[in-house]
């Protein structure tokens, strides 16, 4: 069997790597892209992850006529169709560099500079001087008894493309995920029930964030089970029940499929890792400098193996830390991230940067919070006009700086306004520039120059 040589191997064709794998083909260098699966061409957020879930969120907010079970149906199909055109543009985008191979099969490493690719029957080896793993992450399924025995469980890549509604849906774990297919489902049809062994729904949150978001998903018809510790789930007659302890009793909930929600673990099994020389961390994930290299120099990891945060624009990041150490000035680092917003999906999306008000005051910062509801803000026409006046915002500022600690912004174009705040914050604006100012109108944004003009409602 010949060996190829790369200048550059990725494996996974994730945002990261195949950004990478772009880049470098355009100047010349010889690369590979190895990739498991042709139905992941472009990786998870395209076909499994952000894209699908906020085009079915998107059906689920607007729905056209019809029952309730051919609205899902419609939104099932119309995402396919978005993800096959992405996933068809996604693979020209490499294949049609002159100097980037796409590799279909999966990857393994013999050694720290070569990799077997197998798909079926085809083997192949590739070396290279430079290798990335962009392997991902894929979910974790709670070892709990009977659950991955269960016909009736899903993951989240299973839910996407479900051609059924379910009529009750139970979704294991409250975090992104749980929440976003959650307040998805309710909007379908859905009868949904999410159970988390946390104590309290989205723990991230300040409480009277989190009682907010958890009460419109309420009025969407959705059930929370906080500190439900489940032990075990069995499939009956047309569905599945779910027992669980809360507060000392047994409780069941019937459902006709259950979601696991309850996190994503960095891809790394079957990757031959040892024989590469490249170490984990405890949490299974690879380990990596601020330069996202791992113990083996001339391996990188980026994306969601490196132990995250899990999010799309953080792999788009890592993949520009390593263009700069290998064809920049090597400067670039995780340490320059400063402010990483983040939004929930939910109808209307919650959208964070900074620290929280129980944080900020944790740290003894003199603080201010500035806050109103959506429903309140005379200066939001917006949200009047789109019919979506659910929510709230909430600043959190320093008093002595006037800076701005942290903002979470439950309502309609958070997800937009989010990145705003956080160019705002890293360039030190203070609250009252943003306040004061000159936005369109009428538009979302606009509502900052009242929310930042409302007298605290607490201070610290
Ligand atoms: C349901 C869901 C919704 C999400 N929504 C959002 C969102 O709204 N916004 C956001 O920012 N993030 C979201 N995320 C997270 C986001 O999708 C991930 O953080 C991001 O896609 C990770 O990208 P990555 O670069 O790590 O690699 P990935 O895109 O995960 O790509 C890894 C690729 O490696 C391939 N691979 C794995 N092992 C091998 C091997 N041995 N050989 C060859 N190929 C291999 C896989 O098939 C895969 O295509 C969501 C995730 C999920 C699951
Ligand atoms: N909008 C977005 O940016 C977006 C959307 C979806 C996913 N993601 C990424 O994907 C990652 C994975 O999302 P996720 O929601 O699966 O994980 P998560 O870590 O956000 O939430 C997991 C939840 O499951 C609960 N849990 C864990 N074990 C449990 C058990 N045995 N029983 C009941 N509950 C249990 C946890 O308490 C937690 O609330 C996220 O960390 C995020 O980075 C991002």
């Amino acid at each position: 069997m010949d060996d190829m040589h790369f200048d550059l191997v990725v494996i996974g064709f994730g945002k990261g790597g195949k950004t990478l794998a772009a880049a470098l083909g355009r100047l010349g260098k010889r690369v590979a892209m190895i990739e498991q699966s042709a139905a992941m061409y472009g990786g998870t957020c395209i076909n499994i992850g952000c894209v699908p879930t906020k085009s079915l969120v998107h059906h689920a907010e607007h729905p056209g006529a019809g029952t309730a079970p051919e609205r899902h149906r419609k939104a099932v199909e119309a995402t396919r169709a978005l993800t096959a055109a992405l996933r068809g543009k996604n693979f020209a985008m490499l294949d049609t560099i002159d100097t980037v191979t796409v590799i279909t099969g999966k990857a393994t490493f013999l050694d720290p500079k070569t990799v077997r690719v197998a798909a079926g029957e085809d083997v192949l080896r590739v070396t290279a001087d430079t290798i990335v793993i962009n392997t991902g992450a894929v979910p974790t399924v709670a070892a709990i008894p009977g659950l991955r025995e269960s016909t009736r469980l899903l993951t989240s890549t299973d839910l996407i493309d479900l051609d059924h509604l379910p009529k009750r849906l139970a979704i294991l774990g409250g975090g992104y995920v749980g929440v976003e297919f959650a307040s998805t489902y309710a909007q379908f049809g859905s009868a949904v029930t999410v159970l988390d062994s946390a104590s309290r729904i989205m723990p991230r949150e300040d409480e009277d964030i989190a009682e907010a978001a958890t009460g419109i998903l309420r009025g969407a018809g959705v059930e929370f089970v906080s500190d439900a510790q489940i032990t075990g789930v069995r499939d009956i007659d047309n569905g599945v029940e779910i027992t669980y302890e809360l507060a000392g009793e047994t409780h069941t909930l019937a459902a006709d499929e259950v979601l696991a929600a309850t996190g994503r673990k960095p891809a790394t099994e079957g990757l031959g890792l040892d024989r590469a020389g490249v170490r984990t961390t405890e949490n299974g994930a690879v380990e990596v400098d601020e330069f996202l290299r791992t113990s083996q120099p001339h391996i990188f990891a980026i994306g969601d193996v490196n132990g995250g945060p899990q999010f799309t624009y953080i792999s788009l990041d890592d993949y520009r830390i390593v263009a700069d150490q290998l064809v920049g000035v090597g400067k670039r680092s995780t340490k320059d991230r400063r402010f990483v917003p983040y939004t929930v999906f939910m109808s209307p999306a919650l959208s964070r940067v900074g620290l929280t008000e129980r944080q900020a005051v944790e740290r003894g910062l003199p603080v201010k919070v500035q806050e109103k509801a959506i429903a309140d803000i005379a200066a939001m026409p917006r949200s009047k006009i789109v019919g979506e006046t659910r929510g709230l915002m909430k600043f959190v500022v320093d008093r002595e700086t006037d800076l701005i600690l942290g903002a979470t912004l439950l309502s309609v174009d958070s997800q937009e306004l989010i990145n705003l705040v956080t160019l705002a914050m890293r360039h030190d604006v203070t609250a009252t520039e943003l306040r004061d100012s000159v936005y369109t109108h009428p538009s979302s944004t606009e509502a900052f120059n009242e929310v930042l003009g409302t007298p605290p409602v607490r201070t610290a």
